[in-house]
């Protein structure tokens, strides 16, 4: 049975949540993300080069690849706020490139850099976020409070943002990002900056709310955890779709073990070693080391 029959209240844990949600959904369920052929250029550099994706009720997707591979694009291209493009982009039925707003109010995105009003308290900047996505004042600030009680910040909700720590800021964010119950929710490296106890706390809400039938789209280059919590992991590689399927689909295909040992084999990195020992080298240079070896550049042909 997959997750997509059932939307089960008392959910499984994070460790045994991946097997049930691995299965593909029924034929019922409508994609809540469509994206077809797309393609995205900076200037004469072209970054997503025919995007195929889709994303269903229940399942939290793992959008995995290298520094550069364009995941950040695709999340802010699927989000609105990132124009310009070629292919097909349809989010909760909605084709976004007539540009409504009402698919937008049921979105939820925590940016992998937080651009935060941080002259507001945390109980401000959750109060005029919920308002942005058309919560109450009172409605907004009280589930906020609640939120980010429940987050170990409950001292914290009157003061500033400016005076919060990195990882106070990503849980303000990450609040923020749900507080109006979104039933699409882009994550991009939502982890950043949290102890290993909140961290377990996030994956294990991450995983209550696909079983309450939210989309999760996850970007992240932590790898175990995407491996623990995706039901579906798609690896961008260059611009393209280099693997899509469960993380055991992943492993049927690729003989590997971890998805770390995947990711590596399938985006061609087997090179840590050798890079690492010319990074350590090239640290210990001396300046007239450096300067012959100049020297010798300037004499090759
Ligand atoms: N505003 C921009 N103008 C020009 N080039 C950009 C812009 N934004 C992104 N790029 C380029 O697009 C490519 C993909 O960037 P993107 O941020 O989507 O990668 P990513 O997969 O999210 O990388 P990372 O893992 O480092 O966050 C990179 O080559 C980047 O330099």
């Amino acid at each position: 049975m997959s997750s997509f029959d059932t939307h089960p209240t008392n959910s499984s844990s994070v460790q045994d949540g991946r097997q049930n949600r691995s299965q593909p959904p029924d034929g019922s369920a409508q994609p809540v993300i469509r994206v077809r052929n797309l393609r995205k250029w900076y200037g004469s550099k072209q970054v997503l080069k025919g995007i195929d994706l889709e994303a269903y009720p229940g399942q939290i997707i793992g959008y995995i690849g290298p520094n550069g591979a364009g995941k950040s694009t695709t999340q802010k291209l699927l989000l609105g706020l990132e124009q310009g493009y070629d292919g097909y982009i349809e989010v909760l039925g909605q084709d976004i490139s007539y540009g409504g707003y009402e698919y937008k109010s049921r979105i939820g995105y925590v940016p992998e850099t937080a651009e935060i009003y941080d002259m507001l308290t945390a109980r401000e900047y959750l109060a005029f976020s919920g308002q942005l996505y058309g919560l109450p004042r009172e409605a907004a600030e009280r589930k906020g409070e609640r939120l980010l009680a429940l987050f170990g910040l409950e001292e914290m909700v009157d003061r500033r943002i400016d005076s919060f720590s990195k990882g106070m800021r990503q849980k303000v964010m990450l609040s923020a990002a749900v507080l109006h119950d979104p039933d699409v929710i882009f994550l991009d490296e939502p982890l950043s900056g949290l102890d290993a106890g909140s961290v377990a706390v996030v994956k294990e809400i991450l995983t209550r709310l696909a079983a309450r039938g939210k989309a999760i789209f996850y970007s992240s280059h932590i790898m175990d955890v995407v491996e623990k919590i995706s039901s579906r992991i798609v690896l961008l590689h260059d611009g393209q779709v280099a693997a899509d399927g469960s993380f055991a689909e992943l492993q049927a295909r690729s003989e590997e073990g971890s998805l770390e040992r995947i990711f590596n084999r399938m985006t061609g990195f087997d090179e840590q070693e050798a890079i690492a020992e010319q990074f350590c080298s090239t640290i210990a240079m001396t300046p007239e080391q450096l300067a012959a070896e100049a020297s010798e550049e300037t004499k090759r042909p």
